[in-house]
C-alpha cells in the first residue's frame, strides 16, 4: 500500500503565489482534496515552502513536498514526505539524475521511507518547468505511452506523472500512458479548471492534480474539481 493509492486528487499549492483574498489554508485543506503538494518550478526558498508546510500541516490531510532542485528541500515534522520528480523526457540528464545526485551528496538528512519518486513527463512546451527541464514535449501518444512504460518496467517507477502545467492536456493520451500501466499510478496535472476538466481527466488518472486554480480562482471552484474527479471514480470503480 503507497500513501497515495487512495488519492483521487491533490492540490499543489505553489508557495511562490498568494492565495484568493480572504481564503485561508484552512480553507484549502477543506476542499475535500486527499492530500496537499507543495512545489513549484521558479521563485522557490526555504522561507516560502516552510510558511506553507507548516500552515497546511495543521490539519488531517497528508503534506508532501515535491522539489523543484536540489536547494528547495525542507525537513520538517509538519511534512508526511517528499515526492521527488525525475523528468523522463527532460533535454538536459540534470534533471533525470544529476539534481539528484547533488541532493544525496548534499543532505544529510534526507529520510528514505518517506521518499518516493515521480516518473514526470512533461509535455505543455510553454510551462516553466518544460523550458527549465529542456524537456522534448513533441510527443505522440504512443511515445508517451512507452516513456510510461519504461518508467514503470525498466526503473521501477510507482509513480508516472502526465504535466501539462497551464493547460489542459490530450486525454487520448493519458489514457494511452494508463493502458501501459500495471501497478504503477497515473498521476495527471494541467489546466483543471472545473467539474467537467477533473471529471474528464479522472477517467484515466488514478488521480487527478489541481495547482493555479486554488491561486487564481479560490476553494469553491476547486471543491467543484473533487467533485468531478470523486464522480468518476464511482462511476468507474467496480462497487
Ligand atoms: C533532487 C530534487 C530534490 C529535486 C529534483 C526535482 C526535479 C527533477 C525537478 C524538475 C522540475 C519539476 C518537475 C518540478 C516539479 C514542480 C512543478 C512541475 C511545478 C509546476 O511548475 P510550473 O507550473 O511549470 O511553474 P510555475 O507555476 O512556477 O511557473
Ligand atoms: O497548475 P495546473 O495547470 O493546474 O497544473 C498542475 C500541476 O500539474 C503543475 O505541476
Ligand atoms: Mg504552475
Amino acid at each position: 500500500m503507497n500513501p497515495w493509492d487512495d488519492w483521487d486528487h491533490i492540490v499543489k499549492i505553489d508557495p511562490d503565489k498568494t492565495l484568493i483574498d480572504g481564503e485561508t489554508f484552512e480553507d484549502v485543506c477543506a476542499t475535500g482534496t486527499d492530500a496537499i503538494a507543495v512545489g513549484g518550478t521558479t521563485g522557490m526558498t526555504e522561507e516560502k515552502m516552510s510558511r506553507v508546510i507548516e500552515a497546511c500541516g495543521k490539519y488531517q490531510l497528508p503534506v508532501y513536498i515535491e522539489p523543484s532542485h536540489d536547494g528547495a528541500v525542507v525537513h520538517s515534522d509538519a511534512l508526511d514526505g517528499y515526492l521527488i520528480p525525475v523528468v523522463f523526457n527532460a533535454g538536459d540528464v540534470a534533471w533525470t539524475t544529476g539534481v539528484h545526485k547533488e541532493w544525496v551528496r548534499l543532505d544529510g538528512d534526507i529520510n528514505w521511507e518517506k521518499t518516493f519518486t515521480e516518473a514526470y513527463i512533461v509535455l505543455n512546451p510553454d510551462s516553466s518547468v518544460a523550458t527549465v527541464t529542456e524537456s522534448n514535449c513533441d510527443l505522440e501518444a504512443d511515445e508517451v505511452a512507452s516513456y510510461a512504460e519504461v518508467a514503470e518496467k525498466m526503473f521501477g517507477q510507482q509513480i508516472v506523472y502526465i504535466e501539462y502545467s497551464g493547460t489542459l492536456g490530450d486525454p487520448e493520451i493519458v489514457q494511452a500512458a494508463h493502458e501501459t500501466l500495471d501497478t504503477a499510478s497515473l498521476f495527471y496535472g494541467g489546466g483543471i479548471h472545473d467539474y467537467d476538466s477533473a471529471h474528464e481527466m479522472a477517467q484515466h488518472a488514478d488521480t487527478v492534480i489541481v495547482g493555479d486554480l486554488v491561486h487564481d480562482e479560490g476553494v469553491d471552484a476547486v471543491r467543484e474539481t473533487v467533485k468531478g474527479a470523486n464522480d468518476m471514480k464511482r462511476e468507474i470503480r467496480p462497487s
